[in-house]
């Protein structure tokens, strides 16, 4: 052993921390380690096995649809998902779901992608189109609303897309590819936008008293939300994370050692500068110190709501039967606010003609949806 390691310095490498025999090609990024690619696979999928077990993701026989955008964490998400369940005999039937949602030069061309890994890894494949189930398309959208708020329009409706599509395909489970990055990201976010210390300064003055706790109650909620790694249970689809604890950075090492087909264009509708910024504040901090992005996650689930606090009542939306604590549900809101005319009527902007107009206005503070909230 001692020798192996002696000869890979002589010919200036390092051995990998693992096996004590290859060469190390591979500087893991969560824990620094040098590895050789194969002990790096390794590592990497026996932790999203770990994850997948502990948090007793699936049941044998359970039907999962994996979210695919044919980008990088569901491209990876389905090729490891299809080898843990054939290695571990998980017993899930998989499936892709996709949501066009009819962006011209991007996602016409990622589909592309998730149509071939459809046939590379034999895995059922079922599209739904925002075209289909609202009789829009983004690009349309965009035309009238242009480019400030579409991001509201695009989460609000992929999150009852990916519902409906989950419920063509009558999985149990609805599985995406949001990563310990994409996760810190959003708890920042959401403490950034919320302002914390001012409502937890102003929470104890009595006179503002019920304004703070409403205002706390709506931001816990979303950051217990964001971090847990099932979410939904109450709603449709339960849907799940299983690469909470994983870093993006080594989804990128794995899908470009692996040579996966994958998709890497951003979304052109979506510069959101402010979420590039907390981005690559994580990504600094995780220069720093790497523990930073799981310590990020481990705070965002420290924000947890006391289990007497009264949770609003799940109702179903009366226009098109899709859950909602509201007489409509937020899509359908901003729907008739399209096809009205008045695209901003669901989006805050205006108060007027909507028939559930009665959100307040804490909630309405908070509900700008940048694409790529978990929140979708
Ligand atoms: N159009 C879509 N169809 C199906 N699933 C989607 C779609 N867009 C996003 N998702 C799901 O949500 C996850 C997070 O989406 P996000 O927009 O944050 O993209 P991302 O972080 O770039 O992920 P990816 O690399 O998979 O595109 C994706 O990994 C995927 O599982």
């Amino acid at each position: 052993m001692e020798g192996e390691r002696e000869r890979e310095r002589k010919r200036g490498g390092r051995v990998c921390c693992v096996c004590n025999k290859e060469r190390a090609s591979v500087k893991r990024p969560k824990t620094l380690q040098h590895m050789c690619r194969e002990c790096f696979f390794d590592a990497f999928e026996s932790e999203i096995h770990q994850v997948i077990i502990q948090n007793s993701l699936f049941t044998a026989g359970d039907r999962v649809a994996i979210g695919a955008s044919g980008g990088k964490d569901s491209t990876v998400l389905a090729y490891v998902l299809s080898k843990l369940n054939r290695l571990h005999n998980y017993g899930l039937h998989l499936f892709l779901l996709s949501v066009d949602e009819g962006i011209t030069g991007y996602r016409d061309d990622s589909l592309q992608t998730v149509h071939r890994n459809h046939l590379q890894y034999q895995l059922p494949l079922q599209v739904v189109s925002y075209k289909d189930l609202y009789g829009w398309t983004m690009d349309q959208i965009v035309d009238v609303i242009g480019f400030k708020n579409n991001c509201t329009f695009c989460g609000v409706f992929r999150r009852q897309a990916l519902d409906r599509g989950a419920a063509l395909l009558k999985v149990d489970k609805l599985v995406t590819g949001h990563n310990a990055d994409d996760i810190a990201e959003t708890v920042l976010l959401n403490l950034l936008r919320g302002d914390v210390a001012r409502f937890l300064l102003s929470s104890i003055l009595p006179f503002s008293y019920s304004a703070s706790f409403s205002f706390l109650y709506f931001l816990f909620r979303r950051l217990s939300r964001c971090t847990s790694i099932t979410t939904g249970e109450d709603g449709p689809i339960p849907r799940c994370k299983p690469f909470k604890y994983t870093y993006e950075k080594e989804i990128v090492m794995y899908a470009y050692f692996k040579k996966l087909d994958y998709f890497s264009t951003e979304c052109i509708y979506s510069p959101n500068a402010y979420r590039g910024f907390a981005r690559e504040f994580i990504k600094d901090l995780e220069r720093i110190r790497p523990r930073a992005i799981l310590d990020i996650i481990k705070s965002g689930e420290n924000f947890r709501i006391s289990t007497t606090t009264k949770m609003p009542e799940q109702g179903t939306c009366q226009r098109c039967g899709y859950i909602s604590s509201q007489k409509w549900c937020k899509a359908c809101v901003l729907l008739d606010g399209l096809n009205r005319g008045l695209p901003k009527l669901g989006i805050g902007r205006s108060r007027g003609g909507s028939e559930n107009g009665n959100e307040s206005k804490v909630e309405k503070s908070i509900q700008g949806k940048q694409c790529g909230t978990l929140d979708f």
